[in-house]
């Protein structure tokens, strides 16, 4: 069997915020086809290492490669295999959920079918389309973002926190479509408060401690 292409490599990684090390001599691994579950208390570093994957963070000491590319240099390739989803949902709130979706289907040019079959995954359909984002519910704007996201089916999805605000029943969509996202091929990274909600589904786990990434 041919191994596995690793997605990220991040080798001894320093990352200083106001000096603070956020990141301090971290370790972390992502190979393909492979959902990986991040835990950690408040502040031991989840969010600063998922955007540190998303090429949205810099840093000073060590080596990150996503896709094989070196973050030291131009990230701006990378982000297009990157999807990233954190606490801001980043929708319309004057728009419809409709709207909202048929938007983020042109910017990313994707089929807008798309976009509405992976809605429809997280149980958004019929009336709930018409509805303005603006007077949805926290859960359910957060399912409307995560949808979007998936919708993009790049290689890398990173999810910080995805079950904040979801019901039982959006947990269980957020795994079924991460399970297939895997089968796809693809790998989800998810950081979570809620270990054992999708320990069952993960390929491998680390628990965040003082800016370090422990396997477990
Ligand atoms: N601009 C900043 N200046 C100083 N310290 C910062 C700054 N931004 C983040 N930090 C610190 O970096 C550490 C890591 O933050 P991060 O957001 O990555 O933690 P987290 O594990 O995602 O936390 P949570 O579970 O609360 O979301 C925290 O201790 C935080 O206080």
């Amino acid at each position: 069997m041919a191994p596995r292409r690793q997605v990220v490599k991040i080798e001894q990684v320093t990352v200083l915020l106001g000096g603070f090390p956020a990141l301090a001599r971290c370790d972390f691994d992502v190979f393909e086809a492979e959902i990986v579950l991040i835990a950690g208390s408040n502040g031991s570093g989840k969010t600063t290492l998922l955007k540190l994957c998303a090429g949205i963070c810099g840093f000073r000491e060590g080596s990150v490669r996503v896709f094989g590319v070196d973050m030291k240099g131009s990230r701006a390739d990378v982000r297009k295999f990157v999807g990233y989803v954190g606490h801001a949902t980043l929708l319309y709130n004057d728009l419809t959920v409709r709207e909202n979706l048929k938007f983020i289907a042109s910017c990313l040019d994707i089929p807008f079918e798309r976009a509405f079959e992976y809605a429809s995954e997280f149980g958004l359909s019929g009336k709930m389309l018409d509805q303005l984002v603006g007077t949805l519910s926290a859960g359910q704007r957060k399912r409307v973002s995560l949808a979007a996201a998936f919708s993009r089916e790049c290689e890398l999805l990173l999810l910080d926190e995805p079950h904040a605000s979801l019901d039982h029943e959006g947990k269980e969509f957020l795994e079924q479509v991460s399970i297939r996202f895997r089968e796809l091929g693809r790998s989800v990274v998810v950081a979570s408060h809620e270990f054992e909600r999708m320990e069952s589904i993960a390929d491998r786990r680390y628990q965040m401690d003082s800016g370090r990434a422990l396997k477990l």
